[in-house]
């Protein structure tokens, strides 16, 4: 068995006095992603936030990696006025990490011809792509990524598919909200979806 990137013990969040999740045990091992999918307001990004150490749950605890995990939200976080690469580069930096290999990342993206562009100007796929460039400039093992497929086109699905591929082979992890399926279709891949 590969090692727990991310375990819940009995947690439980809500909004107000909605409960959205209750009582979740999960574990989520190098090597896989899983899938958690619901309708509009079941609690997805809510339940992902936790994971991530943004929102505190009601109850219970979450176990996460030692180095780090990737948050990647609904808004792309990029700075209009920066280029491309001086947005990755920033994000690099508030990261500790100086030197990250930004053009490389940013190449896997598609996005090399556009790197000296200010984000403002690139479309919505175009910094959809630019976002999801964060997740290859600093290794981490464990992605916590919200709708990351957003705006993507086809050719942008697959080139997602290849960076996941990779990510699960080096041991990585993943948990993905999407209202698509997710272009990993084989033993690797678990679904989890929201009842309410
Ligand atoms: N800032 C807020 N204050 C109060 N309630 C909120 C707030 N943000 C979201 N909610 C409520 O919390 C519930 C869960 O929202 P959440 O964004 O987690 O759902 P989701 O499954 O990610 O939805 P979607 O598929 O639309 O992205 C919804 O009923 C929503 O109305």
């Amino acid at each position: 068995m590969t090692p727990a990137l991310l375990s819940t013990h009995d947690l439980s969040l809500g909004r107000g006095d909605r409960v959205l999740v209750s009582e979740l045990s999960l574990t989520l091992h190098a090597g896989s992603v899983l899938h958690l999918k619901g309708r509009n307001g079941a609690g997805k990004t809510s339940l992902l936030e936790v994971l991530a150490g943004l929102r505190a749950p009601v109850s219970g605890r979450v176990e996460r990696p030692e180095g780090g995990l990737h948050w990647l939200g609904h808004k792309n976080a990029l700075n209009p006025d920066l280029s491309v690469i001086e947005n990755l580069r920033f994000w690099c930096a508030l990261q500790g990490a100086e030197g990250a290999a930004t053009v490389q990342a940013l190449d896997r993206l598609g996005l090399s011809r556009l790197r000296h562009r200010p984000a403002r100007t690139l479309s919505a796929g175009q910094k959809r792509r630019a976002a999801l460039a964060r997740l290859l400039a600093v290794p981490r093992k464990l992605w916590l990524l919200d709708e990351p497929l957003s705006a993507l086109d086809a050719e942008g699905l697959l080139r997602f598919a290849e960076i996941i591929d990779e990510h699960l082979a080096k041991n990585g992890a993943a948990l993905v909200t999407s209202h698509q399926p997710l272009p990993v279709i084989d033993e690797r891949l678990t679904v989890l979806e929201l009842a309410r």
